[in-house]
């Protein structure tokens, strides 16, 4: 890499993603890398009122929790500068005023072995929000899952484009919480007739 290529690198934002972000991230970005951040598991323990749930029936979305131990992979974005003030923006009300999150700053490492780690913005709901839901079995999980939609598409597309990132982007990561859920939506609630392939799952979900 050029010396002004990683001197920019280095100055740039870059907002890491490892739930909606990774598949619908809605905000101008200038390019992005798939790789990991240390220290902590995704886990669908918080807790959507507006999204993909509602006040009466909240669904459940993703959140980091820490483990020493854990990692989780998602996508960095980075942020030009003439980007930034707009897309921060968006994200404070996406993630932060309507999702319950708060900004958090991580180490993020590339995939791709020949390129350094970086400094990321990631986006984490703590136990201490009022939507946030804690631990549950997966079958608790996949049962609230599969009864909640909210303003923006049902719980399902939540799960099933979240797990269809990590085949596509991410095969030789096992995530035993995610796929452990959607097989127990896709399988065990006949109302998802037990669909497979993703194009079924589209169909089913009614998504573009
Ligand atoms: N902060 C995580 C999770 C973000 C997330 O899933 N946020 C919800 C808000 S509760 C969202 O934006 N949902 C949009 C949607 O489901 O369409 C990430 O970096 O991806």
């Amino acid at each position: 890499m050029k010396f002004q290529d990683d001197l920019k690198e280095r100055s740039s934002l870059w907002i890491f993603g490892y739930g909606s972000l990774v598949w619908k991230p809605d905000f101008a970005y200038e390019r992005c890398k798939i790789g990991y951040i240390k220290g902590y598991k995704r886990r669908f323990w918080h807790g959507d009122d507006f999204y993909r749930g509602d006040k009466e029936n909240p669904g459940r979305v993703v959140t980091l929790v820490e483990d020493q131990e854990a990692c989780t992979w998602g996508v960095a974005y980075e942020v030009t500068d003439s980007e930034t003030e707009a897309s921060l923006q968006y994200l404070n009300m996406r993630e932060v005023v309507l999702g319950g999150y708060i900004t958090e700053t991580v180490e993020f490492i590339p995939k791709d072995k020949g390129q350094r780690p970086l400094l990321a913005l990631v986006y984490i709901a703590t136990p201490d929000n009022p939507i946030y839901l804690g631990p549950a079995s997966d079958m608790e999980i996949a049962a609230q899952i599969a009864k909640c939609s909210g303003k923006t598409g049902h719980n399902i597309e939540y799960l099933v484009r979240l797990a269809e990132f990590m085949r596509l982007s991410c095969p030789e990561v096992e995530d035993e919480h995610l796929f452990s859920i959607e097989a127990a939506v896709l399988n065990t609630f006949p109302e998802c007739g037990g669909i497979k392939s993703p194009d079924q799952k589209t169909l089913l979900l009614g998504t573009a």
